[in-house]
């Protein structure tokens, strides 16, 4: 089974290092200083599961690797339209194209390219990032979940699924991929825009009134969203959401709020920003978020100056 990665960050990275070390033929499109330390050193994992200092294949030309089974597309929101026709190489007849971004539109914008059937929508459950060159930090958890564009089980699904274990990782095929995909945005896109709003943490966000106010409307809305575009998710998700924001570290902040703060570009449009676009689509009002996406923004704007 030959598997190729694009983005060797910290979803990449992490579980593309431990594809490669239970044995996978893994093959990493990587770019930059990250691309270098990696030939010269080999791709390092900092880990609780177990540190990792493993030679690997890494190009910054698709072309040299060639059509693969399995491409994982682990790059930012922002970065996967550059990357969309340069991975073209690596997609064969047969490749199953996995996203694994936070946001709901990246399936969608990969089936544009490449055909719905090419797909396999996922998600990541995973806290890992760049250290540095040629290093990852992770910090915990490690699973995909993985459907198939019309859900349902398949083969190549089956495979990925075992591959995905094998590598001491932990592996699922939701009943319901797109369900699956939003809960997931629902738990990240309330504190996410709400955090980067205010700049408070998971404690402050979730214990001052007002603010978990917020965080609940906010959270209803994205429901409301999922429903008005035929997504089913549980009666009660929203009460659920607030239960799994109780038990994050209090200090603990979403990825795009970092991003903010290191003066990265961040997820900010495909997360708050999604929801106010496709709101606006779906004509379902969603009046929190677009305050806190306005809020955020300009928060956004004055970091930059
Ligand atoms: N990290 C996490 O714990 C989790 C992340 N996610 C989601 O997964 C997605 C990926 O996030 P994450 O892994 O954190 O992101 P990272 O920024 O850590 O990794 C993305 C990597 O892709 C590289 N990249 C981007 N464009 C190219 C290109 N054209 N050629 C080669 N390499 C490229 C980046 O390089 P460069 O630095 O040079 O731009 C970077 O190394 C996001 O949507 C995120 O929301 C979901 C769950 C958890
Ligand atoms: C894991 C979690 C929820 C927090 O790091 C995340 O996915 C993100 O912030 O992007």
């Amino acid at each position: 089974m030959k598997i190729g990665i694009v983005g060797a960050g910290g979803v990449g990275g992490y579980f593309g290092a431990r594809l490669a070390a239970a044995g996978q033929d893994v093959a990493f499109v990587a770019r930059g200083k990250h691309l270098e330390a990696i030939r010269s050193a080999g791709l390092v994992v900092h880990s609780p599961a177990g540190d990792l200092r493993l030679p690997v294949a890494a190009t910054d030309d698709p072309a040299g690797i060639g059509a693969v089974d399995y491409l994982l597309v682990c790059v930012k929101t922002w970065q996967l339209p550059g990357v969309i026709e340069t991975i073209r190489p690596l997609v064969g007849l047969d490749t199953a194209i996995v996203t694994v971004q936070n946001g709901v539109e990246a399936p969608g914008q990969v089936a544009q390219v490449y055909g719905q059937d090419a797909v396999l929508p996922g998600t990541a459950e995973v806290i890992a990032y760049v250290e540095g060159p040629g290093v990852i930090r992770h910090l915990g958890n490690g699973k995909l979940n993985v459907g198939e564009w019309a859900n349902g089980s398949t083969p190549r699904l089956e495979r990925l699924r075992d591959a995905v274990a094998g590598a001491g990782l932990q592996a699922t095929i939701p009943d319901d991929i797109w369900a699956a995909l939003w809960t997931k945005f629902l738990s990240v896109v309330p504190t996410g825009g709400l955090g980067t709003a205010t700049g408070a943490g998971y404690g402050v966000l979730r214990t001052q009134p007002a603010t978990r106010q917020l965080l609940t409307e906010a959270t209803g809305e994205i429901r409301d969203l999922a429903r008005a575009r035929g997504v089913q998710l549980a009666a009660d998700v929203v009460d659920r959401t607030l239960d799994w924001i109780d038990q994050l570290p209090a200090d603990g902040t979403t990825s795009l709020q970092r991003d903010l703060i290191a003066g990265r570009p961040s997820e900010l449009d495909a997360w708050t920003g999604a929801v106010v676009r496709l709101g606006r689509e779906s004509r379902v009002p969603t009046p929190i978020n677009t305050l806190l996406f306005e809020l955020a923004t300009a928060r956004v704007l004055a970091n930059s100056n």
